[in-house]
């Protein structure tokens, strides 16, 4: 649910709903989707009367179907697993089976839809979750909709939720933009990207606009750069290599999750916060991207890399080329580095770096914005000043929290200086932590607010940045080199040089 002022945000409550998941018996149900209803349960946040429809292809009962869940989710629930709450869920979870494609799979799905509504006093309300591999994204929809599922009957609604990958490219993301919308209305379509669900994402648009010190130095005349980086201590662990092959660092993290943060941190003040208000903010950030749409700008702005064998937290760990299911020809990058410029009137002048990269020494999601010194007249003449005294980091993940980087005067009879820093951290402050960005996105969808969802333009104007660049790699004739970096290291020397030659360093994470 929106966190701001209820009379400035167009939401509705949370209803009851059936949420039908297609690929039910899939990874993402078991561990993230499941789980999250199951935590909203828990804390008294689901609404009494949602059910639960599984949708595959394999031979299941509804008991099967649940006792698998359960198995699941008593292993990776933030909340434990209480029998009771547990129970009342699995009593309305059910299962059915069909192929994707086959549209008599459908029609019993309507009419099974409908006779749990009768048995059990449902409302009619529908909220589709596509949770299938990307190639089924087409079938899905069309069956939906000459089932007649996509529509809102009797006052009641219909929405959809699609999972990522949104697209490979600019092209194929807008087929899918032309078949979602040819079946559900842009207000009804919730393009999940799981990055706005976090707790510090959402916290980004309070940090700006609800604190009065902030916004005036959020501008090229104070900010000097930020940096956005986001570290795996993973590789391709449980079979991902086929995926990742097809997909890369770029479009797996750059493309949408990470140009969302950029977009959030750089975005002008919304005039509402409605869906539309905020999105109508974000998307220009992302349309004012200047476009590296040559090979030789690609290669002076954008740094990709393979890890080799090496060793992260302890253990002995392969090269990217030799991981289960990658080429050992693999053109594939499992880093990138990206410099960033925004043409826009706030940020003229002002880089906006982007890394991220898998096998890293530690994970750890964060923003940085670094401020431009103080003028060196005064302390700088006696003690050579401290360049990149103030900044602000906004921690994403883990150890979710801002601290902000200072510069002091250490005690003693001499005038010496040092940065120092002030730091908040949600667990402490709270008291508690935070939910999944799955619960949060999926009441938001059963709510009916589609603010931390990407519209169909956020979507395209992103790969339309992408495109160019991964056009320079795999299509020009000089395509920019792969750099190599030691798994368990920061990276290659090559993204060093990157923000190297505009003065700056990577911050240590
Ligand atoms: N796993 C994760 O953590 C994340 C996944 N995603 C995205 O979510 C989507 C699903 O991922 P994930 O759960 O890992 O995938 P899985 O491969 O684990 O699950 C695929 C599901 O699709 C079903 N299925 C496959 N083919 C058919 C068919 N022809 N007809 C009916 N059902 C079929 C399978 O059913 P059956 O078992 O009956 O074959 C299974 O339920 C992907 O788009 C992925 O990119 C996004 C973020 C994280
Ligand atoms: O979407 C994806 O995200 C995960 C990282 O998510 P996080 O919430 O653990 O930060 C990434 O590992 C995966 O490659 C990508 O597909």
């Amino acid at each position: 649910m929106n966190p701001f002022r209820e009379d400035l945000v167009s939401r509705s409550r949370p209803e009851p709903c059936s949420i039908v998941i297609f690929g039910a018996t899939g990874d993402l149900t078991h561990r993230k989707l499941v789980p999250a209803l199951y935590n909203l349960a828990v804390d008294g946040e689901l609404p009494t009367g949602v059910r639960i429809i599984g949708f595959a292809r394999r031979d299941k009962s509804d008991e099967e179907f649940r006792s698998g869940l359960e198995e699941l989710n008593k292993k990776v629930s933030r909340s434990g697993h209480d029998d009771e709450v547990w129970s009342h869920l699995a009593e309305n979870i059910f299962y059915h089976k069909s192929e994707f494609n086959d549209a008599d799979g459908y029609k019993s799905l309507a009419e099974r839809l409908d006779q749990i509504d009768e048995e059990r006093g449902g409302k009619g309300n529908r909220l589709f979750y596509i949770a299938s591999a990307p190639e089924f994204f087409d079938d899905i929809l069309i069956q939906l909709k000459n089932a007649g599922l996509n529509e809102a009957k009797d006052g009641c609604w219909a929405r959809v939720i699609v999972e990522k990958p949104f697209g490979t490219d600019l092209a194929t993301a807008k087929h899918l933009n032309e078949v979602v919308n040819s079946t559900f209305h842009e207000s009804a379509t919730y393009r999940i990207d799981h990055y706005l669900g976090k707790e510090t994402a959402q916290n980004l648009m309070v940090l700006r606009f609800a604190n009065a010190i902030f916004e005036p130095l959020w501008n090229s005349r104070y900010i000097s750069h930020m940096q956005i980086t986001c570290a795996e201590n993973l590789g391709m662990e449980g079979g991902r290599g086929g995926y990742y092959e097809k997909s890369g660092a770029l479009r797996d993290m750059v493309q949408n999750h990470l140009l969302q943060l950029l977009s959030l941190v750089a975005m002008e003040p919304p005039t509402d916060l409605s869906a539309d208000g905020v999105r109508d903010e974000k998307v220009k950030v992302i349309r004012s991207l200047r476009q590296w749409d040559t090979p030789e700008k690609v290669a002076e702005n954008v740094v990709r890399a393979q890890y080799t064998a090496g060793h992260v937290d302890g253990k002995e760990v392969l090269g990217y080329r030799q991981e289960d299911r990658v080429s050992p020809e693999s053109d594939t990058e499992a880093y990138v580095a990206v410099r960033l410029l925004i043409d826009t009137w706030r940020w003229s002048g002002v880089p906006f770096y982007i890394r991220m990269g898998k096998q890293l020494p530690k994970k750890s999601t964060e923003i940085s914005v670094h401020f431009k010194d103080a003028p060196n007249v005064l302390f700088g003449a006696l003690t050579g000043g401290v360049p990149g005294g103030n900044v602000l980091v906004i921690r994403i993940q883990p150890d979710e929290g801002i601290s902000l980087r200072m510069v002091s005067k250490i005690p003693g009879t001499s005038l010496r200086l040092e940065p120092v820093k002030m730091d908040f951290h949600y667990s402490t402050s709270f008291g508690k932590g935070s939910p999944e960005a799955y619960e949060r996105l999926l009441l938001d969808a059963i709510a009916g607010d589609a603010t931390l969802f990407a519209r169909r333009d956020e979507v395209e104007e992103a790969w339309r940045f992408i495109d160019h660049i991964e056009h320079a790699w795999h299509q020009s004739d000089n395509p920019p080199p792969m750099a190599e970096y030691v798994a368990g290291s920061w990276g290659p020397k090559e993204a060093d040089d990157l923000i190297k030659k505009d003065g700056h360093d990577w911050r240590r994470l």
